[in-house]
């Protein structure tokens, strides 16, 4: 069984393969949306697999850390693509949300987006 929650955030980037001149070299912005799904079995005696207002807590860590910043600026995200993003999302928050289970990060105006299940981890 899995439970998911999901957060927004509005960030900058440019990625830095992307040939001179081209526009996806040159710093702009998108909103992007995150999905966080987590697996387990409900507790017995609570009926839950994470309280969400923990969940919540532990997505709100990466929101800030992501929100309104230039990711190229961020430790671990130098290539800040969708794909890069899942996998730090996903780094950010296993500590915190040891039963996490897949990462969506949607980029929704552009309709395109990643999953990530832990499979480099
Ligand atoms: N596999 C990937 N390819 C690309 C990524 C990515 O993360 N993974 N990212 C980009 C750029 O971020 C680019 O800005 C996205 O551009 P595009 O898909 O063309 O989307 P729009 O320009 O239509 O987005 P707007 O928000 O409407 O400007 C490129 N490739
Ligand atoms: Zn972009």
């Amino acid at each position: 069984m899995r439970i998911y929650k999901e957060f927004t955030f509005e960030a900058a980037h440019y990625l830095p393969s992307a040939p001179p001149g081209h526009p996806n070299s040159r710093l702009h912005g998108h909103s992007f949306r995150a999905v966080v799904w987590l697996a387990g079995t409900p507790d017995p005696e609570t009926g839950l697999i994470r309280e969400f207002s923990e969940f919540r807590d532990a997505l709100e860590d990466a929101r800030q850390a992501l929100d309104h910043h230039c990711l190229n600026e961020i430790e671990g995200l130098a290539a800040p693509t969708l794909e890069c993003l899942t996998m730090w999302i996903w780094r950010r928050l296993k500590n915190s949300l040891p039963q996490i289970a897949r990462v969506e990060v949607h980029r929704d105006t552009c309709k395109e987006g990643c999953v990530y299940e832990g499979e480099a981890d």
